[in-house]
């Protein structure tokens, strides 16, 4: 089975790259920008990786982003992730970047967009890796600072292949960044957030009704509502399951007790991702290994989970063909 999963060609819709950061870049770039750390060694960071919620990560992944200054690093952190997951069969890469968290250092727009450009082009051309960005807003800061990121990216939209919402959930409801989603539905950029992670189903609700997004990143908490659920069933709406996080982030105690087979037997539309691959205990791979564990799924249902993110990938027809032919090939 794990020839088979490591084989399957897996497209990921769900990465945020800075999550992507394993301690020994966070310490070779902390030296190269003299960046001081709170932790002796990769060990006692790797220590740190205890959570107890959603918030209790975010504190330690805003730490951690603070070694990224120059365009070189951005480059480095995203190819050093691309290699990892081209070598455990992955495909394409939708990653989440958080433009706030790095304006909020001092470090500029330009600065992150040409780091990671380069790296996008470079894993094109010498992994056949397709990529696409997603520009997060930080949902716990104010939506005029999320709309003015939005703006001041202008020399970018082209390149965005959608919008997103992440950070801390509860109390931060999709209703606060209506405009903003507004504006870039107005632009024609798509559009996806976080919703159902932490917090309740009526954020998942509210993404779909007053964010106008086409996917919901995580959305495990829709189990609570059975109308949103045949809702979610009827449109197909594809759920970014972050299997390894919930359990991390202790959205479930054990991935034994994780919604999965459920929403697969409502027959929602769910993909296998990795969020944060660095903080929680591994990338794709590691993710369909988990979760063959934990469920016993025959080689059927992952085809099935695999082809889910391949029709949902932000990719042109030609590379979804392709993509369809890798997965039948497998
Ligand atoms: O898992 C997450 N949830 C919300 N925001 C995030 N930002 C990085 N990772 C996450
Ligand atoms: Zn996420």
């Amino acid at each position: 089975m794990r020839d088979f999963l490591t084989r399957l060609p897996k497209a990921e819709l769900h990465l945020h790259i800075e999550g992507s950061l394993e301690p020994e870049l966070m310490f070779a770039l902390a030296e190269r920008n003299g960046v001081a750390l709170p932790y002796a060694s990769v060990e006692e960071v790797r220590a740190a990786y205890d959570f107890s919620d959603l918030q209790s990560f975010l504190d330690l992944y805003y730490q951690g982003m603070s070694v990224l200054h120059t365009a070189e690093d951005f480059h480095d952190l995203a190819m050093d992730y691309f290699r990892r997951a081209h070598a455990e069969g992955v495909v394409h890469v939708e990653m989440h970047f958080d433009p706030q968290a790095h304006l909020a250092r001092g470090v500029e727009l330009p600065v992150v967009m040409e780091g990671l450009s380069l790296a996008r082009r470079e894993a094109a051309r010498e992994l056949g890796l397709s990529t696409a960005l997603i520009m997060a807003f930080l949902r716990d800061r104010d939506a005029e600072e999320a709309l003015k990121v939005l703006e001041e990216a202008a020399p970018y939209w082209e390149m965005l292949d959608a919008v997103g919402l992440d950070s801390a959930e509860q109390g931060n409801p999709p209703e606060k960044f209506v405009e903003v989603f507004e504006r870039a539905r107005r632009l024609g950029i798509p559009r996806v957030a976080h919703a159902g992670e932490e917090g309740p189903p009526a954020y998942i609700r509210g993404a779909l009704d007053l964010l106008g997004v086409c996917r919901i990143d995580h959305g495990v908490r829709c189990l609570g509502d059975p109308a949103l659920v045949a809702r979610l069933r009827d449109e197909q709406t594809v759920l970014t399951v972050c299997p390894l996080s919930n359990v991390r982030l202790r959205v479930v105690d054990r991935l034994e007790d994780h919604p999965l087979p459920r929403l697969l037997a409502e027959g929602l539309n769910v993909t296998l991702n990795s969020d944060d691959p660095a903080y929680f205990g591994g990338g794709m791979l590691e993710n369909f290994l988990a979760c063959q564990r934990a469920f016993d799924w025959d080689e059927a249902t992952f085809r099935r989970l695999a082809g889910n993110a391949i029709e949902a990938a932000f990719v042109d027809e030609a590379r979804r063909d392709e993509l369809r032919r890798l997965l039948a090939e497998a």
